[in-house]
């Protein structure tokens, strides 16, 4: 029988904290063409980004009448290639196996992930509707019964000890605080486990957050760990790193693409100057739960 998770807690009653209500209105709000038009192309909806090289002969001339098209097709494409990379680094899953997904939305990864695998997938969002729709896809896919979307904070995760073989952070940690995050996912993880985050993470060696990190930040209600914050609170939580990859120089293609697009939201620059100038930077982490 295929493990399925066995909540301890029906519903959350509310947010943990008045921020994280702020961060669910976000995601309640959030309806942005960058986001909703990639996802229209495979019925995939991501909210991360994109890596690996363009394919230029994908994309139509420069005034052809369906260069939007094709730029929003390959815009996705990265971002499910960024989803692949992160699914790479799970382990050994079977189809018994139960994957948590923290910080779900609309639950692109999720499926990504059943689909590879065939396995089990919850995940957890602060978002009511990006837990609804992440929950009406499964439906239309006919996976509902093997992903599922839970609206709960992702510090108070309704599995048991130990029940998930890998869980992931796919840029959602920076709403946490990171010993607290990587306390829980260490409960949830059976022993040998895997967990993996991509996420953009300030760079110690710049010295303090730039003002690009402090935009991005703004932007987006978050608080951008530095790299080191991670490594530490994995440290001191039973998750050891295995591979560490740093991501910016494949993420750049898509920011130097995404800004020629008709779906720019204004933040393309901050990202773009803060990968450049070295203060931010783009990271995979895989640790196993030891
Ligand atoms: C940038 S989106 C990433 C969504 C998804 N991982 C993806 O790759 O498409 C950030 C997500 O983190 C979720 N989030 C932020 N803080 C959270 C918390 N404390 N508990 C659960 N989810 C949280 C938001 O609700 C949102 O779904
Ligand atoms: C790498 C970092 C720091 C990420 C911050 C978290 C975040 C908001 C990611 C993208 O979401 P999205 O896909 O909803 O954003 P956009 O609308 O810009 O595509
Ligand atoms: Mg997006």
């Amino acid at each position: 029988m295929p493990k399925t998770a066995e909540p301890t807690t029906a519903t959350i009653p509310g947010p943990a904290t008045p921020y994280q209500g702020d961060i669910a209105r976000y995601w309640n709000n959030e309806a942005r063409p960058v986001n909703l038009r990639l996802g229209d192309v495979d019925g995939l909806y991501h909210h991360h980004y994109g890596i690996g090289a363009v394919d230029e002969s994908a994309l139509a001339q420069p005034h052809d009448s369906d260069r939007e098209a094709k730029l929003i097709a390959e815009l996705h494409r990265l971002e499910s290639a960024q989803t692949d990379l992160l699914l790479d680094h799970l382990g050994n899953i079977g189809p018994d196996d139960l994957l948590v997904d923290a910080g779900c939305g609309r639950g692109g990864s999720m499926v990504m992930a059943h689909q590879r695998f065939g396995c089990s997938v919850e995940g957890v969002t602060l978002s009511t509707k990006q837990a609804d729709f992440a929950n009406q896809r499964a439906q239309e896919l006919s996976i509902d019964k093997s992903v599922r979307a839970h609206v709960c904070n992702m510090l108070d995760m309704p599995f048991g000890n130990g029940q998930a073989a890998a869980s992931w952070n796919n840029e959602s940690s920076m709403y946490v605080d990171l010993h607290d995050l990587f306390a829980e996912h260490a409960r949830v993880l059976a022993p040998g486990g895997r967990y993996v985050t991509i996420t953009g993470c300030w760079n110690p060696v710049y010295g303090q957050p730039s003002k690009w990190v402090s935009q991005i930040n703004a932007h987006f209600e978050c608080n951008i760990h530095s790299r080191r914050e991670y490594l530490r609170a994995m440290a001191d939580n039973r998750l050891v790193p295995q591979t560490i990859t740093d991501l910016t120089a494949a993420t750049l293609p898509y920011w130097e693409l995404r800004a020629t697009s008709s779906l720019t939201t204004g933040i393309e620059e901050a990202f773009l100057n803060s990968y450049k100038d070295g203060s931010f930077q783009y990271l995979l982490i895989a640790a196993d739960r030891v």
